[in-house]
């Protein structure tokens, strides 16, 4: 496998293209049951894990245009088993699957991104503590009708240190930002799209830079994706490393804790929460 940076679509990843059609499968079918049946799925209050639509946390943000299941796969015991869909019923087979096998993925892309920096290959694994967390999203969008007044997502760059975003494979949507211009992502069939998220921009002293991206709405077709968000455990403290800060690169970041917990109230006001980070 070969890796370019800040976002690159990986195709011989390892999982199979029967298995991604699967998910895919279930995951188109979870939201087109009726809305009580998802809402047995509802995401509680102040929770990530759950059915529901983009977080209200301040009274002037604009919002997504989009529905969205979110799942916790790892640490095993906090995965919350009350928002796994028991319909369709193979639903929990398959994330289970989807989790042992994404694992292996991940492992595999973090050692050789160590190696391209020419670190040990299990640096960045042993930051992200024994009880590192890796959740995934089923994303929505359904057809809008004023797809030139609506965003599916607003722009941001994961909270994440790494994101495997697998796409829709008939209907476009995603953008990605380079040198202040928006840059349409072509389909490739079952790759993932990989996204460097904000926590590795910080481990790596900015030399691998987050993905600024959006998603678009689209007046008549309906677009299905699935990221999976790699993230450290929330207590360990991430910063850059050591070997990545010499006198031609000083530090650019500041140790940070829990960083998805102060993600959102940027996010929904549309600010970089990266950038109270740098120093
Ligand atoms: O649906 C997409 O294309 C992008 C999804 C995404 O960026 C996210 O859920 O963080
Ligand atoms: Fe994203």
């Amino acid at each position: 496998m070969s890796w370019v940076w800040m976002e690159f679509q990986a195709v011989n990843h390892g999982i199979e293209n029967s298995f991604l059609e699967e998910v895919c499968e279930v995951a188109k079918q979870f939201f087109q049951l009726p809305m009580m049946e998802k809402e047995k799925y509802a995401r509680q209050k102040g929770e990530f894990d759950g059915y529901g639509n983009d977080m209200i946390l301040f009274q002037n943000q604009t919002l997504d245009w989009n529905d969205r299941l979110h799942v916790s796969l790892i640490p095993e015991d906090e995965k919350k088993r009350q928002y796994w869909p028991q319909n369709p019923q193979s639903f929990r087979r398959i994330l289970n699957e989807l989790t042992t096998k994404i694992q292996q993925t991940e492992k595999l892309l973090l050692k050789s991104m160590a190696r391209s920096l020419r670190l040990e290959e299990d640096c960045f694994l042993k930051k992200f503590g024994e009880r590192r967390i890796i959740d995934a999203r089923f994303n929505y969008y359904p057809p809008c009708p004023r797809p030139d007044l609506a965003l599916g997502l607003k722009p941001h760059a994961d909270s994440s240190t790494i994101t495997f975003l697998l796409q829709d494979k008939e209907v476009e949507g995603l953008q990605v930002m380079k040198d202040d211009q928006w840059f349409r992502v072509p389909i490739i069939p079952y790759a993932f799209l990989v996204l460097v998220g904000d926590q590795m921009e910080i481990m790596t002293n900015g030399i691998f830079k987050s993905a600024v991206h959006t998603a678009l709405a689209n007046s008549s077709k309906a677009r299905h994706t699935m990221p999976i968000f790699c993230t450290p455990e929330p207590e360990k403290v991430i910063e850059p490393l050591g070997e990545l800060i010499n006198d031609k690169r000083p530090r650019l970041y500041k140790a940070v804790r829990n960083y998805v917990d102060t993600y959102y109230d940027y996010y929904q006001q549309a600010k970089r929460p990266i950038d109270a980070a740098k120093i």
